[in-house]
């Protein structure tokens, strides 16, 4: 039997999946626009979002929540973190007993700290929670370039499940039941992402975008250890293969928030002039909390939060790192 699926979210990464997804699996995506919607089922198109992209033919668009999950076998949250709580409380009376729901955002809850799979249950309490994460660049996966991503859950049954639902020929999707260290790589990437985008913007060179990517996994991994995330998963693709991937391009959204910070633009300029989500910068604000929390140290954070929101500028940053006490490798700094 196929699993019907029914996705909240019509932007870059929700469109993608469900894409994705609608070639094994009967999927209906729910937009908030009328005109993503109407666009998806008459021409196949997401042209905001994704242009140039033909989607699945048979991916149905509905701008009724109701008609989106009431039938579905699995949810996708597909919505960005700020977001997926209110979407989900909406949804929530028409969703049906023991479906499990899948989070595809990156980020945590601003006003809680909470990870999005803690949203989830805390609306939906009994209901398997899971993520689909990984080094995947919906504006490469939509094109055909091959891929992997994790599908984390604790239960490994529903999981294996699930896997046959989103993967298809050149998207490889793994197993995983670290949900915790999952959701959090995923997450804290974005912050590492903005920290090269302004080396890259700042011409720092490619040694600099390299040690930023390496400490910023030590600095994310002793975060997300203390957090309750397993050691092994920050090395998986979920953690370093995330991490390389969004650090080291220019289609990441948050690489791009750093790069024209390091080329002088201020934080507001871009983000009024972007029409996507750049989880990092909330992000960044909801770590340097739970870096003081947990104890962690967290410098390359700590220097992306000053630029973000008490004015610092790029060089600021910059020489904050180089005088950081340089300590053993295996230390924090
Ligand atoms: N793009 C990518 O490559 C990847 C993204 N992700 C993650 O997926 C999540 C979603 O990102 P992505 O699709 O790229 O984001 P986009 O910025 O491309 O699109 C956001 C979508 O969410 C909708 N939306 C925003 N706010 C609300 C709201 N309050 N209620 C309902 N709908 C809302 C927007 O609707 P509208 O058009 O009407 O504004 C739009 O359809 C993010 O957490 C991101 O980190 C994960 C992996 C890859
Ligand atoms: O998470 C992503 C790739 O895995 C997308 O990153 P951006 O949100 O920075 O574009």
């Amino acid at each position: 039997m196929k699993l019907k699926v029914g996705l909240l979210g019509g932007g870059s990464w929700g469109t993608t999946v469900a894409s994705l997804t609608a070639k094994n699996s009967p999927t209906i995506i729910w937009a908030r626009n009328p005109k993503t919607v109407q666009e998806i089922n008459e021409y196949h198109t997401n042209k905001k979002y994704l242009p140039n992209a033909k989607l699945t033919s048979s991916l149905k668009a509905s701008n009724s929540i109701k008609e989106t999950v009431e039938n579905a076998d699995v949810i996708v949250m597909g919505v960005p973190s700020q977001s997926l709580r209110k979407v989900l409380e909406e949804a929530k009376p028409h969703i049906r007993p023991w479906v499990p729901i899948i989070n595809l955002a990156k980020g945590l809850e601003i006003s809680t700290k909470m990870r999005m799979t803690e949203v989830i249950k805390e609306i939906m309490p009994g209901h398997p929670t899971g993520v689909l994460t990984g080094p995947n660049l919906a504006k490469e996966i939509h094109f055909g370039k091959a891929a992997a991503a994790v599908i984390a859950m604790v239960d490994n049954t529903i999981a294996k499940r699930l896997q046959s639902v989103f993967s298809s020929g050149l998207f490889r999707v793994y197993t995983n039941n670290d949900v915790i260290g999952c959701e959090l790589g995923g997450a804290l990437k974005n912050i590492y992402a903005i920290a090269t985008g302004m080396g890259d913007g700042a011409n720092a060179g490619d040694n600099t975008r390299s040690a930023l990517i390496t400490r910023g996994l030590a600095e994310l991994t002793r975060l997300g250890i203390a957090m309750g995330g397993k050691k092994s998963t920050f090395s998986g693709l979920a953690g370093m293969g995330d991490l390389v991937a969004t650090c080291s391009s220019s289609k990441s959204r948050n690489h791009h928030v750093g790069f024209q910070i390091g080329q002088g633009k201020s934080l507001e300029q871009i983000i009024d002039e972007m029409n996507e989500v750049a989880e990092g910068v909330k992000t960044t604000k909801v770590v340097m909390e739970l870096a003081k929390e947990y104890k962690i140290d967290m410098p390359i954070t700590e220097e992306i939060y000053k630029v973000l929101y008490k004015g610092n500028s790029v060089n600021d940053a910059f020489k904050g790192l180089i005088q950081y006490e340089v300590g053993s490798e295996k230390e924090p700094g």
